[in-house]
């Protein structure tokens, strides 16, 4: 029979119980420590050559590396508004029309545009305010199916962590409007939904353009949302649904208008 393995037979392995600990962030209750290699050990007897490259506590310094980059190469952008919407939209479709026409009104109304970078929506309304001689920006995402930034792109930064990419189109940005898409549209408008709801961001808005598109979310989100009670019915205003381009830029200067109030300074 094999010997019990007890702390008297083998008293280095065991693994150690510690009390409750805080770590900056991070809280340990009972905590056992089972790591038995030294310092030396983990810092000399690699795997591989890029195994360090892969360890989170590394990737937390990749992380910081990109919000550096992001700020850094963002932080002299004027007022801009974000464009959200399908990477699929075709050239000539009437969604992509709508897009650029949004880009080049909006550099006219004296805002930059930022999109992801990319084909579809994101391109025409590069598109539009590259043509309209406006600020046009593009946060890339690096994705398994590069596509690239889209030509129309006059400042380009490239990120690898959709979060940290999110934050910018957020910090950078005095409101949202999302043109049809798909998964990755719907992504940023409930994010970006869910950030003004709990007031993380104030006067912010989130302009759904293409009312026949969005008309059956909206149905849903009343029916379903409102009557089980998950959001209150004065969360629905979060939301604006248009069809006109000048509503949105009326919506979006109205915006800056009362945040330029609250400051007690007229809006540039
Ligand atoms: C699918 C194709 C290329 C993808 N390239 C993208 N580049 C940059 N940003 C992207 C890309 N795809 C999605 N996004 C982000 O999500 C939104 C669009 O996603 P949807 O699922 O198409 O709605 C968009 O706003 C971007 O921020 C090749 O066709």
């Amino acid at each position: 029979m094999a010997p019990e393995k007890t702390p008297q037979s083998q008293p280095d392995k065991q693994p150690t119980r510690t009390w409750d600990q805080q770590r900056g962030a991070v809280r340990l209750r009972r905590a056992r420590n089972c790591d038995d290699t030294t310092t030396d050990q983990r810092l000399l007897d690699s795997r591989g050559p890029s195994d360090w490259a892969h360890t989170d506590p590394w990737r937390v310094l990749r992380i910081q590396s990109e919000f550096v980059e992001g700020f850094g190469a963002l932080s002299e952008v004027p007022r801009a508004v974000s464009v959200f919407g399908s990477a699929r939209t075709t050239p000539g479709s009437q969604h992509y029309e709508s897009a650029r026409q949004i880009g080049e009104a909006l550099v006219n109304a004296g805002y930059a545009v930022i999109t992801g970078g990319g084909p579809g929506v994101m391109e025409a309304a590069n598109r539009g305010a590259s043509e309209a001689d406006g600020f046009s920006i593009g946060l890339g995402i690096e994705l398994p199916f590069e596509s690239g930034l889209n030509d129309w792109v006059d400042l380009g930064v490239n990120f690898r962590y959709f979060f940290v990419r999110k934050t910018m189109f957020l910090k950078y940005s005095q409101a949202f409007i999302c043109l049809p898409g798909g998964f990755g549209t719907l992504d940023e408008m409930f994010e970006s939904l869910t950030l003004v709801q709990t007031g993380k961001v104030t006067r912010f808005p989130i302009i759904l353009f293409g009312s026949s598109f969005w008309a059956g979310l909206i149905q849903w989100i009343r029916d379903q949302l409102v009557e089980n009670g998950t959001i209150s019915p004065a969360d629905l205003s979060l939301i604006h649904v248009t069809d006109s381009v000048d509503e949105v830029i009326r919506i979006i200067n109205e915006a800056q208008d009362s945040i330029y109030e609250a400051l007690s300074t007229p809006r540039q």
